[in-house]
């Protein structure tokens, strides 16, 4: 046994069945462990052959070999917690009650596994009352509906105020804590409750619409064994485990992983180790749109100077449009700027946008002609498209929405530059030069290291948002560029709408 200074990770130790796919047992019991912090260890009560569709068969090695795996583990480390899970058989439950009573563990949390929810036994029948007896043993028990009704030898409660009242009086004849589940009932929500031998406290969470199931109750009580040790009661705990999960089912379908009831994101709250920079990957993942970029019509013209004046007055109108929403949207991340650098970035590029947009009006759209035309359908998409992150999203979504403006821009500036050649007799060259300039491309630089760290900053699940906000970003802007009529003489006397869109 260890002694010195107190340990800086809470030791908590799974006692349940595999699951190869990952999504339940001790592999999902040691990811719930790492997301709280916890140091996890696993003692196998039985290996299972199971994926997202179901379990194919089980095999239950002797129970010397579980005394010999909880020996090893009780010998020489101290337990803070023990979540106990499936456990196969009448001889393995009462194995881990023998070993619950010579070492009682501070903290005991029992998932009475019976049937996963394939529909597959995960405990022989003649077991229950085996389990039954380790009720006794437990601090809180974690039943679903149907479990809860096994153990009180009743029917499943078919609702939910049927439930409270069984858990009730199964935490009070047992002297237990009862974590009663509510995700078999059905219905908009999925509620849970911590019920004692005198109070009842009800936990509500709303229904995720998804797959991604398999391995949820396993997840849950480990999560609250990790805990546990660090929380003054119950219900706290109980609280933020279910808040986690609730996100973690969330992102669960996100992970791609089997085609039948899939897992949960253990770590979506959690910035990963050895990540791309947030920029690299979305550069790579929108590459095909930045190649459908240069070859519009649109940026060819632009490029070779033979866009004509009216189409390139109209897009210029909708890019001072554009701009002054983007101005808000750059001032928003200001706003939420973690630091004083970043906060001062983004404001100085809020700022210089409306310049540029005074500008664009001041030299290139002459005598008023574009004064008083709406932005287009395609303008206003995008704009409201950024708006909307800048409402809702994070500072790391929001950085991730306004890259692609900087990002794409210097891009196609800097390669425009070089297919113009000589800007001198260039028709566009005094515009050409603003984007291919390097002081621009320095600014999309930093607005890149920005969203770069801010990305190293969140969870999987935040980070799947930014990128799908910055792919949204780029799909916007090249419809931007393609919006233009190329052949119309775009004047606000002649056409209802200035710019026609053509995506
Ligand atoms: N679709 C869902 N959306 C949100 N929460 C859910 C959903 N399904 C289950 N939960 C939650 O997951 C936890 C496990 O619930 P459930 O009642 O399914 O237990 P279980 O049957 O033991 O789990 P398992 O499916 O792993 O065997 C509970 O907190 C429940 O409220
Ligand atoms: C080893 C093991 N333990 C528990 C479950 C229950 O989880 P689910 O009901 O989500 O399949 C499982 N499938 N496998």
């Amino acid at each position: 046994m260890t002694t010195g200074p107190p340990a800086s990770r809470v030791r908590v130790l799974s006692v349940a069945g595999t699951d190869p796919t990952g999504g339940a047992g001790v592999q999902a019991d040691l990811k719930s462990f790492a997301a709280h912090g916890a140091y996890g260890m696993a003692v196998v009560t039985a290996l299972v052959a199971q994926n997202t569709h179901g379990v194919r068969d089980v095999h239950v090695p002797d129970v010397a070999f579980l005394r010999a795996q909880l020996d090893a583990v009780g010998d020489d480390v101290r337990v803070d917690a023990v979540k106990i899970g499936m456990l196969a058989t009448r001889a393995v439950a009462l194995e881990v009650g023998y070993w619950l009573a010579r070492t009682r563990p501070p903290v005991v949390v029992l998932d009475p596994v019976m049937v996963a929810t394939s529909g597959d036994r995960l405990l022989d029948a003649d077991a229950e009352d085996a389990v039954r007896d380790l009720v006794g043993a437990a601090h809180l028990v974690t039943p679903n509906l149907p479990e809860l009704g096994v153990l009180l030898r009743e029917p499943t409660a078919r609702t939910w105020s049927a439930a409270l009242d069984q858990a009730r009086r199964l935490a009070r004849t047992r002297d237990v804590v009862v974590l009663l589940k509510g995700g078999h009932l059905g219905g908009a929500a999925s509620p849970d409750a911590v019920v004692d031998a005198t109070t009842v406290v009800e936990l509500d969470a709303p229904r995720v619409a998804t797959t991604a199931t398999h391995g949820t109750g396993c997840s849950l009580s480990a999560a609250v064994a990790a805990l546990r040790p660090r929380r003054p009661d119950w219900v706290t705990t109980v609280r933020e485990a279910k808040q986690w999960l609730t996100g973690a089912i969330a992102a669960g379908e996100a992970l791609r992983v089997g085609s039948g009831r899939g897992p949960v994101d253990h770590l979506h709250h959690a910035p990963t180790l050895g990540a791309r920079p947030f920029g690299d990957e979305a550069w790579d993942v929108v590459a095909g749109l930045r190649a459908a970029c240069d070859d519009l019509p649109f940026v060819r013209a632009l490029a070779d100077g033979t866009l004509r004046r009216a189409a390139f007055e109209a897009y210029v109108h909708q890019d001072a449009l554009y701009l002054a929403a983007y101005s808000r949207v750059l001032a928003r991340a200001s706003e939420l700027a973690p630091t004083g650098e970043a906060q001062a970035f983004w404001a100085r590029g809020a700022s210089t946008c409306l310049d540029v947009e005074a500008a664009l009006h001041r030299d290139r759209l002459a005598h008023g002609r574009y004064a008083g035309v709406p932005a287009s359908a395609v303008t206003t998409a995008y704009t409201e498209h950024l708006l909307a992150v800048g409402a809702t999203g994070t500072y790391a979504e929001v950085t991730a929405a306004v890259l692609p403006c900087y990002r794409l821009y210097a891009d196609i500036g800097a390669r425009i530059l070089a297919r113009a050649g000589d800007l001198a007799d260039h028709p566009y060259g005094d515009w050409v030069a603003t984007y291919g300039d390097p002081a621009f491309a320095a600014s999309a630089a930093q607005a890149g290291a920005l969203a770069d760290a801010a990305a190293r900053e969140v969870g999987a699940a935040t980070r799947a948002r930014m990128l799908a906000a910055y792919v949204r970003s780029c799909e916007h802007e090249v419809a931007f560029f393609d919006q233009v009529d190329l052949v119309a003489d775009v004047s606000p006397g002649r056409r209802r709408e200035a710019v026609p869109a053509r995506v």
